[in-house]
């Protein structure tokens, strides 16, 4: 099914003026008002506005005008909007139909308010009223059945933050540096370890949306005070039992982080790695759009979490984009980007209904089908849609030229595209059978030309008909050597496209499956330096499906285990506290400190140095940072040791803080952290630019506790960074006028 587009228009904030005011609703009458029915009395009914008018940047005079399913004004009410658009849709959730509801706009357009809203009774947003709709009519199901059929409510709750996922039901101090994994479950992405509450009553879901809610990342920015800054994903399971029958449906209210334009934010340094990451996961989803509206076979949904979980979300059935638009004139140039989005996405949405039909084709796997219906976003390389038989004959059909029918005027009807690719086989084409058929029939012409009408004309003439006829026939010939060979590539390509897809199916799955165990394995060490052992015995656990030949893990397991026994069962696990997002990347901090004294748990390096893979991988998710910390952690460990000799101090600290005056310019550069300025050093683009800023950022937040800013104090700590390395640092040194 499709996507179906509304824009909705908030209204003037007190600090805007009416004079700004650039974005109008409209309709397509140009009577817009219904002329009062005199005979039946009835009151003027407003037709429902489409159109959103907008000047064009360039020239005030010229106006740009958007059409959707809907338009929605300022004065339109939460409970107007949620009884046009979304009301509609729960019938369809209870006929088991997923329900999918995406709010999508800049910064403070009004996205929060929309899918959230206020405390107050009218002020409550889609998802409250969605919800409250789904309890009435569960209550109305169970009681029209008389007891026979049972609704059960669950929710799970997250967020993509920096990239990242997180469980909205776990406080922040919580969270592990990685998050949680993605895994693809038959064409669906999962989020792996997410907790699933049961709601049985609307005051239930209040309470825990609510708390929910606390935990979500929202700051102050200059254009919103309760900014969100990270994509917010509630999903409500509906299950539905009536005696053996169960019936799943899931209605998704994603709440997406607003796109920024920094120059107007004046963002801190902390904002600007946040705004980077909201950017780039919209700019992802913007270039999935396009790449799917311009029929491109790669779709790089996979290049963002947010894209990867909206392309294969949990849509069903009915998605409803809500495009929030700000009306004034300071976001000019962000609401003519929001709109040709919409647009674009409403163009989806066409293509998509007429591929429909498209599904009648020869038997596929069910698997497939019901994962190509459920995905308006998905890549065509990995959907049904691709090769769809129905298609192909229309292709082979436009490309076989008329005079081929024309000379095998006599043939069989054309048959399906699969038939004519079977009988371009190399293997057939040499074959006896094929060439009598080739050579046969025009023989058989010739000769009845000559038997008929031939009577009374010059040999010279019939020599010259006949060789005007086998010219013909070569001719003809040719032209269905190359449509065979058409055909054979077009099987060559279809056959290698769906080897392809299996290989990436492959790839992507034992990927997922190793970067899953892998973050269970590094949230397990998390916990363990924090002496959450029963915490790390579980993630352990969790991991050791994915590594199972792995001694090392199983006496790990077996070692905690018997602590755990072994351990007085009233004495409370330690566990660290700390403020804010940072101390996710703070506890980490402390696993590696202990590893350095004489206390460290031997076993954990054991399991390290015996395991190369997994040593090896885990750099990989903690490169970024572990780099510098280690350094740091060294030196600490060294400045707070009573055994550290002062002139070994000296050293390192000459090692880190000598430097030639180009090393210093480029060090000061990198230290400034301006993406701008990075992205200009040699060898460097933007996005490495950002790269290292981010890495800056996520060490001050390893530094949280000194609330010192991170420093780069040598070219060997900049190797070290992220997605740096010494080439990288050559380069930019190179550039950089000493
Ligand atoms: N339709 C509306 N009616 C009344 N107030 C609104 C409406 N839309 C938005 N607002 C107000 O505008 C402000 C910003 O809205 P909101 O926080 O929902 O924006 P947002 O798009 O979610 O921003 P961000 O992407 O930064 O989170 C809020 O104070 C909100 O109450």
């Amino acid at each position: 099914m499709s996507v179906r587009v509304v824009a909705r228009v908030r209204p003037l904030w007190k600090s805007e003026r009416e004079l700004d005011v650039i974005v109008r609703p409209g309709n397509v009458a140009t009577d817009a008002l219904k002329v009062k029915d005199s005979q039946s009395g009835k009151v003027p009914v407003k037709e429902r506005d489409t159109l959103i008018r907008i000047p064009n940047p360039k020239n005030e005079g010229e106006q740009y005008t958007f059409q959707f399913n809907a338009v929605y004004g300022g004065e339109t009410t939460q409970q107007e909007l949620f009884e046009a658009e979304v009301a509609p849709t729960v019938k369809h959730l209870f006929n088991g139909f997923d329900v999918t509801i995406f709010a999508y706009g800049v910064t403070g357009t009004g996205k929060t308010h929309t899918m959230r809203g206020g405390k107050s009774l009218q002020d409550r947003g889609v998802i409250p009223r969605l919800l409250s709709a789904i309890y009435r009519r569960s209550r109305k199901t169970e009681k029209d059945s008389e007891g026979t059929s049972k609704v059960e409510v669950l929710m799970s709750y997250y967020e993509i933050y920096n990239d990242k996922v997180y469980d909205l039901f776990e406080p922040p101090e919580k969270r592990t540096l990685a998050g949680l994994p993605l895994r693809d479950n038959h064409g669906k992405t999962v989020v792996v370890g997410l907790t699933e509450r049961p709601c049985p009553s609307l005051k239930d879901f209040e309470s825990l949306y609510d708390q929910a809610n606390t935990n979500r990342s929202t700051s102050a920015t200059k254009l919103n005070a309760h900014s969100s800054r990270s994509h917010a994903i509630l999903c409500v399971k509906l299950v539905i039992t009536n005696g053996e029958k169960t019936r799943v449906s899931i209605a998704s209210a994603i709440d997406l982080a607003g796109s920024e334009d920094n120059r107007r934010t004046e963002n801190g340094k902390e904002r600007m790695v946040e705004s980077a990451s909201i950017n780039k996961s919209l700019f992802v989803l913007a270039q999935c759009v396009e790449a799917i509206s311009k029929k491109q076979s790669r779709i790089p949904y996979r290049e963002s979490k947010m894209t990867r979980i909206l392309s294969l979300g949990q849509n069903n059935g009915l998605t409803l984009m809500i495009l929030n638009l700000a009306p004034i004139r300071s976001y000019h140039l962000d609401t003519i980007s929001s709109l040709n989005f919409a647009n674009r996405t409403k163009k989806i949405e066409v293509r998509e209904v007429e591929n429909e039909p498209m599904f009648k084709g020869p038997p596929r796997s069910a698997r497939l089908a019901s994962t190509a219906s459920r995905q308006p976003l998905r890549p065509l390389t990995a959907s049904i849609n691709v090769n769809i038989p129905v298609n192909d004959d229309k292709k082979a059909d436009e490309k076989k030229p008329t005079k081929a029918f024309y000379v095998y005027s006599d043939k069989q009807p054309v048959k399906p595209h699969r038939t004519s690719l079977r009988r371009s086989s190399p293997l057939k084409q040499n074959s006896p059978n094929f060439k009598r058929q080739s050579y046969s029939k025009p023989a058989k012409e010739v000769d009845k030309l000559s038997a008929t009408s031939l009577k009374g004309v010059s040999a010279d003439k019939i020599e010259e008909m006949v060789e005007k006829k086998v010219e013909q026939l070569l001719a003809a010939r040719a032209l269905d050597d190359s449509n065979q060979h058409q055909a054979q590539l077009e099987q060559m390509n279809e056959q290698m496209q769906r080897r392809l897809e299996v290989l990436e199916r492959r790839i992507e799955g034992t990927e997922d499956a190793r970067a899953e165990g892998l973050s269970y394995l590094l949230m397990a060490k998390q916990h363990h330096g924090r002496k959450e052992f029963s915490s790390a015995l579980r993630m352990y656990k969790l991991a050791l499906p994915f590594f199972p030949r792995n001694q090392k893990l199983a006496v790990k397991i077996a070692n905690l285990e018997e602590k755990l026994n072994s351990k007085p069962k009233s004495q409370p696990e330690p566990t660290v506290t700390l403020p804010g997002r940072g101390s996710m990347l703070s506890i980490s901090r402390p696993a590696k400190m202990v590893k350095t004294n004489s206390s460290r748990d031997t076993s954990d390096d054991e399991y390290q140095e015996s395991d190369h893979d997994f040593a090896d991988e885990e750099d990989h998710y903690t490169n970024s940072y572990t780099g510098l910390k280690r350094k740091r952690a060294i030196l600490e460990t060294a400045t707070n040791s009573s055994m550290f000799d002062n002139s070994l101090r000296g050293n390192v600290d000459d090692e880190l803080l000598i430097q030639s005056p180009r090393t210093a310019h480029l060090l000061s550069i990198i230290n400034s952290r301006d993406v701008g300025q990075i992205k200009l050093l040699k060898g460097v683009g933007a996005k490495k630019a950002e790269a290292i800023v981010n890495c800056l950022c996520e060490m001050d937040m390893v530094n949280e506790s000194t609330a010192e800013q991170a420093q780069v104090r040598s070219l060997a700590e900049l190797g070290k960074l992220k997605g740096v390395g010494l080439k990288t640092v050559q380069n930019m040194r190179s550039g950089v006028l000493g």
